[in-house]
């Protein structure tokens, strides 16, 4: 759900496939991130391909999925992977992603000359585009306005074969500080936006750029931009298909554990209940779950995932009360990388107390996504920036005596559902908002203390109840409360009031990569509003948070 109009309740319509999800291409991805050699994963050398440069972009990985979902084998190496590394992937175009640098900065990243020098079809977004820009002899600098989020885009070349089925304005989500000042030689401009005089550059043979990101959910005209550039600007054939996601990882699984002993962290959330359930088929009673109450979960959240879990799924499940070493660990803590790590590092502490009661465990399972991955890195073998440390990733101490094993690492929330679809899980588990793993500390702005956390867990409460009410809990991806310290001047019942202000969060998304803010009915809201000021003591004041991702994030912290 990523269009921006005011929401109404529906039935929410997702087509799934019986049989396998096809998505075992990202154990491909893992295989090669996770191997000095570059496409050591690949097999059949005549087999086509499309190869895309990672600047570090946080979307890179998503132009390789809508690549693949278009059937073309597509790899994703480090921007600077010489010739004689990608030659055997017979490739047809070559992408280049975004990323955080700025093309003029000293020790920017750039493009390997054989790129432009093999004649072959160029496809630069965003950062990627700006190389392009200044590789081949036009001037890059920063705008004097940034744009993040939404914008129009307006065609001003009708008949190329790139924009094969556009229509002549369209959305599209952008996310830079910089811009073209001016064109390489032979370039023109194909489409603007208001603040983008080049929102789309093309030299009129194979070499295109595009300000925007069309990899992401939010630019809706994206998918039919790269299918028009692999088909009619490269040439290729649909000719590819991925193999089963499902049936590889239980095999992928075997082998690896082979008769060791896995815990599997068990949060209640789709991913590591996913995760769980894919363990538990490929190895059975080798595995134990292990489900932590750390004291920052929602009302009622332990009873309710233990039941589910104990009514669906016949696994062995260890229930950990932790609420005080937690917030113990927390009190005086203001910093949000900080709390995040102090979480991690907790978590890991209690899992490996956890595993020295089973005996000898060998294994930490966890439902570690790729969104995850990207946003707590610094490098993903290039340049990327970290945004924030998952508790689950960045937030990991470094000396673990468990080995990590993370199935669904390189796959996005939509296609985890997916997953869970074919695997048979209930409803309830599979469509329900993603709920961090830090929990309600990363909604408690400054200090975490047990005050703050019942005035939280009281509003979200109210937030969730009538979200759900309303028929909105489906269509949006995640709404929530955060309590913040700033603190206002109120009039309850003739006196004056200094309370707590507390925010209201509801965003839509496809993959949490990119959000938009709900636009929730007013009335919604309205009732949102009061309720929270009326029910819950020591808060006088509610707003409503309206900004997208980029440049905000969907959590606070
Ligand atoms: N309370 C918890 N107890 C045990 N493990 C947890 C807990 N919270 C989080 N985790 C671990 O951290 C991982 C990441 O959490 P995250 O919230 O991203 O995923 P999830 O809870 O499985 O799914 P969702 O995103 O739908 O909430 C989980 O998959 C799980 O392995
Ligand atoms: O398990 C998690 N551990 C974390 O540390 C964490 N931080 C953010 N999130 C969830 O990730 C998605 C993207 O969040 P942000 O836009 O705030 O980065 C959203 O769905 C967030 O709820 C987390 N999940
Ligand atoms: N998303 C991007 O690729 C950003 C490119 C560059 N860092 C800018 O801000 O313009
Ligand atoms: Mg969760």
């Amino acid at each position: 759900m990523t269009k921006n109009e005011e929401l109404s309740p529906k039935e929410s319509h997702r087509v799934t496939t019986s049989g396998d999800i096809e998505v075992s291409t990202y154990l491909e991805i893992a295989k090669q991130a996770d191997t000095t050699e570059a496409g050591g994963a690949v097999s059949g050398a005549s087999r086509e391909s499309i190869v895309i440069f990672d600047f570090g972009s946080q979307y890179s990985l998503l132009i390789a999925r809508r690549i693949r979902e278009l059937n073309v084998y597509c790899e994703l190496v480090p921007h600077n992977t010489p010739w004689e590394k990608i030659a055997h992937l017979n490739p047809k175009g070559f992408i280049l992603s975004g990323g955080p640098a700025s093309v003029y900065a000293p020790g920017a990243p750039m493009a390997p000359a054989y790129i432009y020098e093999s004649k072959m079809p160029v496809l630069g977004v965003c950062y990627g585009m700006q190389l392009i820009t200044q590789q081949l002899g036009g001037i890059v600098a920063e705008g004097q306005a940034r744009e993040y989020g939404h914008a129009v885009l307006h065609l001003s070349e009708f008949d190329d074969p790139f924009f094969k089925d556009l229509p002549d304005a369209s959305a599209a989500w952008m996310s830079h500080g910089d811009r073209v000042e001016k064109l390489p030689p032979d370039f023109k401009s194909l489409a603007y936006t208001e603040n983008s005089p080049y929102a789309v550059m093309g030299n009129g043979k194979n070499i295109y750029g595009l300000q925007f990101h069309p990899e992401v959910a939010h630019t809706p005209y994206g998918k039919t931009l790269l299918q028009n550039f692999v088909f009619n600007i490269c040439g290729c054939q649909p000719s590819w298909t991925p193999g089963h996601f499902i049936s590889e990882s239980i095999a992928k699984i075997k082998e690896q554990v082979g008769g060791g002993k896995v815990i599997a962290a068990l949060s209640g959330g789709v991913d590591s209940s996913i995760v769980a359930s894919l363990i538990h088929r490929a190895i059975g009673d080798q595995l134990t779950c292990i489900f932590v109450n750390n004291g920052l979960l929602r009302r009622e959240e332990a009873d309710r995932t233990l039941k589910v879990f104990r009514q669906n799924l016949g696994m062995n499940i260890v229930y950990v009360e932790a609420t005080d070493r937690f917030l113990k660990r927390l009190a005086g803590v203001t910093d949000p990388e900080l709390k995040r790590k102090a979480i991690g590092a907790e978590f890991i502490a209690v899992f490996e107390e956890e595993a020295l009661k089973l005996g000898q465990v060998d294994f930490l399972a966890q439902g570690t996504l790729y969104p995850d991955v990207i946003e707590s890195t610094s490098s993903v073998g290039t340049a990327s920036a970290k945004i924030k440390s998952h508790h689950n990733v960045g937030g990991l101490p470094e000396n673990m005596a468990l080995k990590l094993l993370e199935p669904v690492r390189y796959l996005f929330k939509d296609e985890v559902r997916q997953v869970g679809i074919e695997l048979g899980l209930p409803e309830e588990m599979v469509w329900r908002q993603p709920f961090p793993g830090p929990g309600l500390a990363i909604r408690a702005i400054g200090e975490v203390n047990r005050e703050k956390l019942e005035m939280l867990r009281a509003a979200d409460w109210i937030v969730m109840h009538e979200i759900k009410k309303a028929g909105l809990y489906r269509q949006v991806w995640q709404s929530f409360a955060i309590i913040t310290d700033v603190r206002s001047v109120g009039v309850m019942g003739d006196f004056r009031t200094y309370g707590h202000m507390v925010a209201i969060r509801a965003v839509t998304s496809d993959d949490a990569m990119t959000a938009d803010w709900a636009r929730l009915p007013y009335d919604l809201l309205a009732r949102i509003s009061n309720r929270i000021v009326n029910e819950v003591p020591g808060v006088n004041r509610v707003v409503y948070d309206i900004t997208s991702k980029p440049p905000g994030t969907i959590e606070w912290e």
